[in-house]
């Protein structure tokens, strides 16, 4: 494989011609019944359909939630296979929203299935969860970079229940990853902080977050897809070249507990001590457990 365009600039390329909207295909149950068609294989195929044939050719991509078709079996799949041909046709980048995420061989099985230039169910882009590890994903960011294919990766989801995950702390072994530039701000100076050059070649971050904006929102996740795209084709995109920002290079993950309510518990030699979920708010107001 080799001169395949990559991603970005074919996403910048289709936001320019088309501007930046990305239409979501959810067909659930209630959507095929606003529509007048039935919750079956037959009503998800009209629905796609029209999908791709109102939004081809118009909009900069067209998201499909696979999930949505999964729920009829090897029918609904075929669909979504017709879905993601009938976007290419009508020359339309399609983001198939998947959320995957496991390790080794078989995450290198999930890029296959989305990701290679021979397989059926291929998109321009998919979604991955890094919730095993950004290094895990490492199979689906090469396949990706070597067939122009995209990845965006799942940090601060829209709804409520994220935050405990998402935002929790490390006692000051490796932390999730941030936003370039978003803890060091709220960290005293004694802390140490990367270069933002160093920083975010190292890690492959694409992503620039508005400052001062503590919760993530629906309206927030197209604003980091106008600023990922917004990067000039040379930027370094998602390679997995380093750690993420905010974690050490050679730092050793550990395990770690989050109890109820937040309470830390460590759960052995190199723990990665999480402490309490909490919201951005808090989190600027609360001592910082690194620092104490
Ligand atoms: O953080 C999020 C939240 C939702 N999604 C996906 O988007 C659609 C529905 O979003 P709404 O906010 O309900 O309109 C669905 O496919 C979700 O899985 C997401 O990708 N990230």
């Amino acid at each position: 494989m080799g001169a395949a365009q990559p991603f970005g600039p074919r996403l910048a390329a289709a936001m320019a011609e088309h501007g930046p909207l990305c239409v979501g295909i959810d067909p659930h149950a209630g959507l095929l019944g606003a529509w007048g068609l039935p919750d079956s294989v037959e009503g998800l195929e009209r629905f796609a359909a029209t999908c791709v044939e109102a939004f081809g050719g118009q909009v900069a991509c067209v998201k499909p939630q696979s999930a949505f078709f999964e729920r009829f079996g090897s029918r609904g799949v075929a669909v979504l296979e017709a879905t993601l041909a009938g976007l290419r046709d009508a020359g339309t980048l399609s983001l198939l929203d998947v959320k995957r995420g496991d390790i080794g061989s078989t995450m290198g099985a999930y890029a296959d299935a989305y990701l290679d230039e021979a397989s059926p169910l291929r998109a321009d882009a998919i979604t991955v969860s890094p919730y095993l590890g950004y290094g895990s994903l490492r199979p689906a960011l090469d396949l990706a970079a070597a067939t122009g294919r995209g990845v965006f990766v799942l940090t601060l989801t829209s709804n409520p229940e994220g935050a405990a995950v998402q935002h929790a702390r490390s006692g000051g072994l490796p932390e999730p990853a941030r936003w370039p530039g978003e803890s060091w701000r709220e960290r005293p100076s004694t802390t140490p902080r990367p270069a933002p050059a160093a920083s975010s070649a190292a890690s492959g971050s694409s992503w620039g977050r508005p400052s001062g904006r503590p919760c993530p929102t629906s309206t927030w996740t197209s604003r980091r897809w106008a600023a990922r795209c917004s990067l000039p084709a040379s930027a370094p995109r998602g390679h997995g070249r380093g750690p993420p920002p905010g974690v050490r290079p050679g730092a050793r993950p550990g395990a770690g507990v989050l109890e109820p309510g937040g309470a830390r518990r460590r759960t052995g030699r190199g723990g990665a001590a999480l402490d309490r979920p909490c919201d951005g708010r808090r989190r600027a107001q609360e001592p910082d457990p690194t620092q104490q």
